[in-house]
């Protein structure tokens, strides 16, 4: 069955790979049009995965990662068509020159070719992959995490009919419906036919791949993501940032996961931000110094950090607390314990600012602001297909320019190399 799914993604990705942006973009609208006109559909079979998460007991992120109501499905349908605004990466020439035997020489980008992606259970996750992938003439095989799967179905079969009605081939994008881990496993090893393997996910799911995959893998890592308050930084601004980091969106890859604070400040803004975040349930894991700091505070939400607090994604209203001597100490906690997703320092110190952006290699690193704003919607990409957080060929949010590669173009003119 994988196998015939790879015959069939590989044949349309050659269609794929030829087509004019106008073709792409009226495929996009046509999926657009077909998901404002099958919402009833979509919501009914979302409402059983919803039904099927109750029933096995996810918590109430996980529920809310899953969940599509009308004004998420109307977010998703602009997000489509904001892909179709995007300029199409396909097709440019860069670096152009001619040689001295008269040889012309150019770049151009072209589409990676099938890109096999392994996701949470998240179904927008699944329109912003398909919309990217047909943008830039790729074909996609989507396995989304097993509590969406009803979902998925109807959003794979509303996107095949829009593209049957674009004229393009159905199997441009196709999903695994079938939960056996056994068949992402499989998955890993057509490289015959899959030319990309995209894992969003936590460390098991990433293990899997660097042992298991015959095929490239870009990295949606998980993200423990630090931010640093130094002594300059503004109060207000940085628990308004901190507050945000953590408290918007919990179950994020790029929610804030550890508060480094500088130890001149550490006596006033930690009770602070302890009586800002408490109005939030958040959990404080302070280490001795930061603990210290917090003792006077009537901190209910305050536990001692034990030895494996600051290697927590904690993906929940839980945030470790410790206390550094500056920014050097605090780059050196970063290079230790952060997974390379996103980093912030909070500061009115232009040296240290330099310092931090310079010195800290992350995927994205801030400052004065909040890392939940990585995310390829928010950096204006139109939707991303993960948060890379390897270094090859694609860091951060990856929208259309990371689903291409490039091919070198030679025209002579029956030259031959002497
Ligand atoms: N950087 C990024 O782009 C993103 C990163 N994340 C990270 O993902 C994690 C949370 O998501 P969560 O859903 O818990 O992640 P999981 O890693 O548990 O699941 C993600 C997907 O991988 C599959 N999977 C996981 N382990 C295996 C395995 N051993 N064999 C086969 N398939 C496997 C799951 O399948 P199954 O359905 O069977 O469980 C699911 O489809 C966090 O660490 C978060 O930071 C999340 C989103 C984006
Ligand atoms: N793109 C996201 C971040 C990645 C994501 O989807 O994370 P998750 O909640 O783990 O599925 C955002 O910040 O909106």
């Amino acid at each position: 069955m994988l196998q015939e799914l790879g015959k069939k993604a590989k044949a349309a990705s050659y269609e794929l790979a030829t087509l004019t942006t106008a073709a792409k973009n009226n495929a996009l609208e046509c999926i657009a049009c077909e998901l404002e006109h099958r919402q009833g559909d979509i919501l009914v079979a979302n409402a059983k995965d919803i039904d099927a998460g109750k029933e096995n007991g996810l918590t109430d992120a996980l529920l809310d990662r899953l969940l599509l109501t009308d004004a998420r499905l109307a977010a998703i349908i602009a997000d489509v068509r904001s892909v179709i605004a995007l300029p199409d990466p396909v097709g440019a020439e860069s670096e152009g020159k001619v040689l001295e035997n008269g040889l012309r020489l150019s770049k151009r980008r072209i589409p990676l070719g099938v890109m096999g992606v392994i996701y949470e259970a998240r179904p927008n996750v699944t329109i912003d992959i398909a919309a990217l992938s047909l943008k830039t003439g790729n074909a996609a095989i989507l396995r989304g995490g097993k509590e969406t799967v009803h979902s998925n179905v109807v959003l794979v079969d509303v996107i095949q009919a829009a593209l049957e009605k674009a004229q393009l081939p159905k199997d441009a994008i196709q999903v695994i419906a079938d939960p056996n881990r056994e068949l992402v496993t499989a998955l890993l090893k057509m490289d015959k036919y899959v030319d990309m393997i995209i894992p969003r996910g936590g460390p098991g799911l990433h293990r899997l791949c660097q042992e298991q995959s015959t095929i490239p893998v870009i990295t949606g890592g998980m993200g423990i993501c630090h931010a640093f308050v130094d002594a300059s930084a503004n109060v207000e601004d940085a628990l308004a940032i901190i507050e945000n980091a953590k408290v918007q969106r919990p179950s994020a890859c790029n929610a804030l996961d550890t508060v480094l604070v500088h130890k001149t400040i550490a006596d006033t803004f930690l009770p602070l931000l302890a009586e800002r975040l408490a109005q939030n349930n958040v959990e404080l894991r302070a280490e001795p110094k930061a603990h210290i700091a917090l003792s006077n505070v009537n901190a209910k939400n305050l536990h001692v950090a034990t030895a494996d607090c600051f290697d927590q994604e904690w993906l929940a209203l839980v945030l470790g607390v410790k206390v550094v001597s500056d920014v050097e100490e605090a780059i050196v906690h970063i290079r230790e314990h952060s997974t390379e997703h996103s980093d912030a320092i909070l500061t009115d110190n232009l040296t240290n600012a330099t310092r931090f952006l310079n010195a800290v290699n992350s995927a994205a690193v801030y400052v004065n602001a909040s890392t939940r704003f990585t995310d390829g919607s928010q950096f204006g990409l139109g939707a991303e297909v993960a948060v890379s957080t390897q270094k090859l060929h694609a860091r951060g949010p990856m929208g259309l320019e990371e689903l291409t590669t490039y091919k070198w173009i030679a025209i002579g003119d029956g030259l031959i190399r002497p």
